[in-house]
């Protein structure tokens, strides 16, 4: 049995599996095409997604994802958000009964609003202690560069979060763990939202005070929008909160914050999606988180002025002076 098999070949699923197998673990790593498992498995590369990271010498591929989920120890899950339902319902019969399934995914899926946990538990009609969620300020490229990193596993299980640590660790890369499953979760999101509003006055040409306003002000919102939703508040203070804020809504490596600056530049949601060449996560979040914050009574004002641009309604340049809706001045 491996003692990890990660699914997805972007950047994220191969960092994570070059994490794996640097802490000692055997790891298996699922692509979808043939010839992106053949270059890994020949060349210690996957110049699409990493390019210039050599692969660990013990870290296998594959495209048979169902030879590979028979023989897993612990499954990691780390495809698009919008595909993971249709994955597990075409393969999660091969996951053996009792095997921890774990997300690295930071998305919520649209139409049912579900966390992927929560589709997780739908699709494979597994129970909760047996699901984890990691996240934290992860940013791919320069963890596969083995920059020290810190990340939050999250579980019911106290036992699965240990366990799941312990395999998820090595020199430089170290994870913690919690059990606000729900909060760890949204941060994740929720940060994806916040960057897509960084880059857009980034893309305007607005500077750091902006940048700072939105982000400490898009805090708040992610602290209301995750409590009413039965998370920590302290969790939103850490890694998977503030942490991936900072990491997100800072770097030019992450996706989110590119899409917001194209769409601060003046690209229509259209051409913004035609552009990217990875998952930007947030394009998708947006409208689901916007009907689970309404659902709740949560105001959301940076969210709501994202969806505002994306769907061509705002002239980007507007986005910054409207930090609040109210125009009577409110407690900060
Ligand atoms: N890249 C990063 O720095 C981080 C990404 N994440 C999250 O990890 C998840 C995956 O993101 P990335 O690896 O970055 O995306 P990516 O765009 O780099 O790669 C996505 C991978 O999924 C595969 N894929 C796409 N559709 C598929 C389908 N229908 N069935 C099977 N495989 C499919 C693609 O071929 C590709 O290998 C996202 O939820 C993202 O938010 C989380 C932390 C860090
Ligand atoms: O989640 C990430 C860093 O923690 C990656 O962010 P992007 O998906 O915006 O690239």
């Amino acid at each position: 049995m491996a003692d990890a098999v990660v699914l997805g070949a972007g950047s994220w699923g191969t960092t994570f599996a070059k994490v794996l197998a640097d802490g000692g673990a055997d790891t298996v790593l699922w692509a979808r095409r043939p010839e992106a498992a053949r270059e890994i498995d020949e060349s210690r590369r996957n110049t699409r997604y990493l390019p210039g990271i050599t692969l660990p010498a013990g870290l296998r591929a594959t495209s048979d994802i169902r030879a590979a989920l028979a023989d897993a120890s612990a499954v990691f899950l780390a495809v698009p958000s919008q595909q993971l339902r249709q994955l597990l319902r075409d393969h999660g019969d091969a996951i053996e009964r009792g095997v921890p399934i774990v997300t690295l995914m930071k998305g919520v899926e649209s139409g049912t609003r579900l966390r992927m946990t929560e589709v997780i538990a739908q699709e494979l009609q597994v129970d909760a202690a047996r699901i984890a969620a990691v996240s934290g300020p992860n940013l791919a490229l320069e963890i596969a560069q083995q920059q020290p990193t810190a990340a939050v596993i999250s579980s019911s299980s106290g036992d699965t979060a240990r366990a799941i640590a312990k395999l998820a660790r090595n020199d430089y890369f170290h994870s913690f763990i919690n059990a606000d499953v729900v909060g760890t979760e949204f941060g994740g999101v929720l940060k994806n939202l916040v960057a897509l509003a960084i880059g857009i006055v980034d893309g305007v040409g607005y500077g750091e005070n902006t940048k700072a306003s939105i982000i400490t002000r898009g805090l708040a919102e992610m602290t209301d929008f995750a409590v009413a939703h039965g998370a920590e508040r302290k969790t939103m203070r850490g890694l998977a909160g503030l942490g991936d804020l900072i990491a997100t809504c800072g770097s030019p490596l992450s996706r989110n914050f590119t899409a917001g600056r194209l769409l601060g530049m003046g690209y229509s949601r259209t051409d913004v999606i035609a552009r990217m060449e990875q998952v930007a996560e947030g394009l998708a979040s947006v409208d689901p988180v916007a009907e689970l914050a309404a659902a709740k009574g949560v105001r959301m004002p940076i969210l709501e002025q994202v969806r505002l641009v994306l769907d061509g309604e705002m002239d980007p340049r507007d986005i910054a002076p409207h930090l609040t809706t109210d125009d009577e001045p409110i407690e900060e």
